[in-house]
């Protein structure tokens, strides 16, 4: 890769198990010091996606496409171990969701940051411990070096998570991968701990790839986002131009179900939030056309159009009016069945920082939420 390339590129990605695909060709680049979010609902792919990247995923999954980190010779999909092991801890590394998994629960806290210290730099038992225990207070744990020697199970959640952030940051990585890293812990600490990511993460440039679910953590902390479904990206994009007009149906549907700043009505004890109706499709269920459409208010409305176009139609046929048949049948231009049929390709917008995988994007209304309102 050139060295104007930017630090990691994902092109073409598809993870696969057996004859079922998690996700399903997936583009997307992230540049120095760029913190991009991942967003979608349960099942869109995000977490395979974030492992994929880090030469994690599970045995057996298949994967095909292309995992680029900028400098290295190798292409990352389908590397041996090695060339990760390489890798870990020094260019890239993961804050997983859950601490536990990532500590061993048999050696203090503060032994393990400085083993991580020592497998990347040949530095004195003193000098690791010392840096495990500077590296602790950065994550801001007090009294750092007599919680060093404590064991995991002596932490609260929230430290665990604090000391899981210190130790994917102790070898400043260029590219931390966080896969729902707060989803364990109570929204107060949720908030911290993001909070605490994001400062180190400035602190030491790193980029970060951050999977979750909570959009407002999206948008105070991401500088772009890729909105998954079904193992696609449904569009990707600057966080502010996303969320200020968002072009994918779906991406609508996600950012109208969020709770709005506004207090609530006088009296009111809670609001009616648009939402999408549905669930997603089941990996052995996947529809023929955009995975999005038997739940997309868009492509419902082509379906009427189209359905009521052939109604016409058939009544004009049937009149034997010929010519008001084709005229029907040619008003319809919204009442194609591309989205039933024809997998959206990711298009470029505008300067080319957006991309929406949608064929009705420019039908989208300026007040996309209210076309989800009706599915309430
Ligand atoms: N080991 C596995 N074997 C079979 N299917 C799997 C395996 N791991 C994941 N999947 C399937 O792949 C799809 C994507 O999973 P993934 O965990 O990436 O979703 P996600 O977007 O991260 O969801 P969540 O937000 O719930 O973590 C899901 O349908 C899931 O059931």
């Amino acid at each position: 890769m050139h060295p104007a390339d930017p630090l990691l590129s994902v092109r073409g990605l598809r993870i696969a198990f057996g004859p079922l695909e998690a996700v399903r060709g997936l583009s997307f680049d992230v540049g120095d010091g760029e913190v991009l979010a991942l967003v979608g609902e349960s099942g869109a792919g995000k977490s395979l996606t974030a492992r994929a990247l880090l030469g994690m995923l599970p045995r057996e999954a298949t994967a095909a496409g292309s995992v680029r980190l900028r400098g290295e010779a190798a292409e990352l999909v389908g590397a041996r171990r090695p060339v990760y092991a390489r890798l870990w801890g020094r260019r890239i590394a993961l804050v997983p969701q859950d601490a536990l998994s990532a500590l061993s629960p048999v050696h203090p806290v503060g032994d393990q940051l400085a083993a991580a210290v020592r497998s990347v730099r040949g530095v004195s038992r003193s000098q690791a411990r010392a840096r495990a225990v500077a590296a602790l207070e950065q994550v801001g744990i007090a009294d750092a070096g007599r919680r060093a020697r404590a064991y995991p199970h002596e932490f609260s959640g929230g430290m665990r998570q604090r000391a899981v952030i210190a130790m994917a940051m102790i070898n400043e990585p260029e590219l931390v991968v966080a896969d729902e890293p707060t989803t364990a812990l109570d929204p107060d600490t949720q908030r911290h701990v993001l909070e605490l990511l994001a400062r180190r993460r400035e602190e030491t440039g790193a980029s970060l790839v951050l999977v979750t679910h909570d959009l407002a953590a999206v948008e105070e902390h991401a500088d772009r986002m890729l909105v998954m479904y079904a193992g696609r990206a449904a569009e990707s994009g600057p966080v502010d131009e996303v969320f200020a007009r968002p072009r994918a149906p779906y991406t609508a549907g996600l950012l109208a179900s969020l709770p709005p700043d506004a207090p609530l009505p006088a009296g009111g004890r809670s609001r009616r939030l648009p939402a999408i109706a549905g669930a997603p499709p089941t990996l052995a269920e996947l529809p023929a056309g955009c995975a999005f459409a038997p739940r997309c208010p868009l492509a419902e409305r082509a379906e009427q159009a189209r359905a009521e176009g052939a109604e016409r139609a058939e009544r004009a046929e049937r009149a034997e009016q010929a010519e008001g048949a084709e005229l029907a049948r040619r008003a319809e231009p919204a009442g194609d069945d591309r989205c039933r049929t024809e997998l959206p390709e990711p298009q470029r917008l505008g300067d080319g920082r957006r991309e929406v995988a949608c064929h009705r994007w420019s039908e989208l209304p300026d007040r996309p939420a209210e076309l989800f309102l009706e599915h309430v």
